[in-house]
């Protein structure tokens, strides 16, 4: 018989008031090991998200021949001859899409593979880009290998980016090491998560790597990098904004207040606009001494949004949608059907278990407010499958969630840190990096 682990979510015996401290973002911390890795010297990174999918980053770029020094979240990268290595993406796609252009740079087989579950996941778009580019590469799909020559001729292509930004976004992270770097073309359906896309280009101009984009002047849906050197940095890293959504929601959802310290001023991080979001809702939303603030309401208002930019934060919006007083629709975000799971069957499935009603549209999910009972809650191996639970659970007594070791994949610790939430006075949470 398979076991099957289910947590009791804690239900809020009144409303919550904490003050939590997140980790380090996954995007910019795998941004930043990447660029470490190809930089003409030695970088630090500060602030590191220690998680599943930042640590099988760390493991690949170790493997293909890179030094990374410090066991938490202060790193030492010291960029080495690439070469042949054995590369586990596990369910992230950040491993899948930004490692196979920086494997293409190697002189060396790089064999790719990962979850079950990651095979479903959208990925030829890059494999074909690459061997656009002349990369020799065999298979469609994980597994698959990059037969690597030592470099990358580079120049332009051609893809739809429509199922993932990340396919734009691992091919410009290593582009400045192609003999002459690379111009995307994205043709098709928009581009989804916008903002992870500038996040790419800031962090690649920090690093000294010539960009042009759509807005300054380029061609519309046209990304150039130039050749060049990748200067080493000193990276420090912002706390995950779209991990602290669950702990801004669980203020939202009890009448409570939660405050996440160190929210960065001005970022390129989805989670940021979780403080649009919660005051359409209802909420009471401040950032001052670089501490966000979310006082939630008597009751939440219902929201009809455009999730596209910023598809990561569906399973929280879901959640609170779900515990509105009236409709709500979510929009944009066909392309979550290639995340970690379905994530619109995921939550249509999972909230109408508990007596919700949650229809899906074609580009989105449409939620009616229901009365909601107890019961159990599947992950599908998705942290942020897992977090929606939780926030649930807080009002609805009885929710017990399958696999919530799932939130390692971005938040080890998830649930000792929202347990604490929910002690009285639950001030100064302990997941800041040490
Ligand atoms: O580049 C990144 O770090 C990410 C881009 C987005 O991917 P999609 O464009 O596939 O939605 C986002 O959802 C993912 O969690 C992280
Ligand atoms: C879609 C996500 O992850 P990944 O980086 O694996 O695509 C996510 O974290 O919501």
């Amino acid at each position: 018989m398979v076991h099957v682990s289910l947590w009791k979510a804690p239900v809020a015996a009144s409303p919550v008031h904490a003050s939590v401290t997140l980790p380090g973002s996954k995007s910019i911390t795998n941004r930043a090991l990447i660029l470490a890795a190809l930089a003409s010297g030695p970088s630090t990174i500060t602030g590191a998200l220690r998680s599943r999918d930042t640590d099988l980053m760390i493991d690949a770029l170790r493997a293909l021949g890179v030094r990374i020094d410090g066991d938490a979240t202060t790193l030492r990268v010291t960029p080495g001859t690439l070469g042949s290595a054995a590369v586990d993406c596990g369910l992230a796609g950040t491993v899948m899409r930004f490692l196979p252009p920086l494997a293409a740079l190697s002189d060396g087989t790089v064999e790719f593979d990962g979850d079950e579950q990651a095979r479903t996941r959208p990925l030829n778009t890059i494999l074909d880009a690459l061997r656009g580019l002349g990369v020799d590469i065999d298979g469609d799909g994980l597994p698959f290998t990059v037969n690597g020559h030592g470099k990358v001729s580079g120049g332009v292509v051609t893809i739809d980016a429509s199922g993932s930004s990340q396919f734009v976004s691992g091919l410009l992270l290593s582009a400045a090491r192609f003999d002459d770097g690379i111009t995307v073309r994205h043709e098709g359906r928009s581009v989804p998560s916008m903002p992870h896309i500038d996040m790419t280009v800031e962090m690649l101009r920090e690093a000294g790597v010539r960009v042009q984009t759509p807005g300054d002047g380029g061609d519309p849906d046209t990304w150039r990098v130039s050749p060049g050197a990748v200067d080493a940095v000193d990276w420090v890293i912002e706390p995950d904004l779209s991990n602290a959504t669950s702990f801004l929601a669980a203020a939202a959802v009890t009448g409570g207040s939660v405050s996440v310290p160190l929210w960065p001023a001005r970022t390129t991080q989805p989670g940021d606009a979780i403080r649009g979001i919660l005051t359409k809702m209802g909420a009471e939303v401040s950032l001052a001494n670089s501490t966000l603030t979310v006082r939630g309401p008597r009751s939440l208002r219902g929201i009809d949004v455009d999730l596209h930019d910023i598809g990561e934060l569906t399973p929280t919006v879901a959640a609170l949608a779900a515990l509105a007083d009236g409709p709500s629709t979510l929009r944009g975000i066909a392309h979550l059907r290639g995340h970690e799971t379905d994530r619109l069957a995921a939550l249509r499935t999972e909230i109408n278990n508990l007596g919700g009603a949650v229809t899906e549209t074609d580009d989105g999910l449409h939620i009616e407010p229901r009365a909601l009972h107890g019961g159990a809650w599947h992950s599908y191996a998705d942290h942020r499958m897992a977090t929606a639970g939780a926030i649930l659970g807080l009002v609805v007594p009885g929710v017990e969630i399958e696999d919530i070791g799932t939130t390692a994949k971005t938040l080890p610790g998830f649930e000792s840190l929202w347990e604490t939430m929910l002690k009285p006075n639950g001030a100064d949470q302990t997941g800041a990096p040490s």
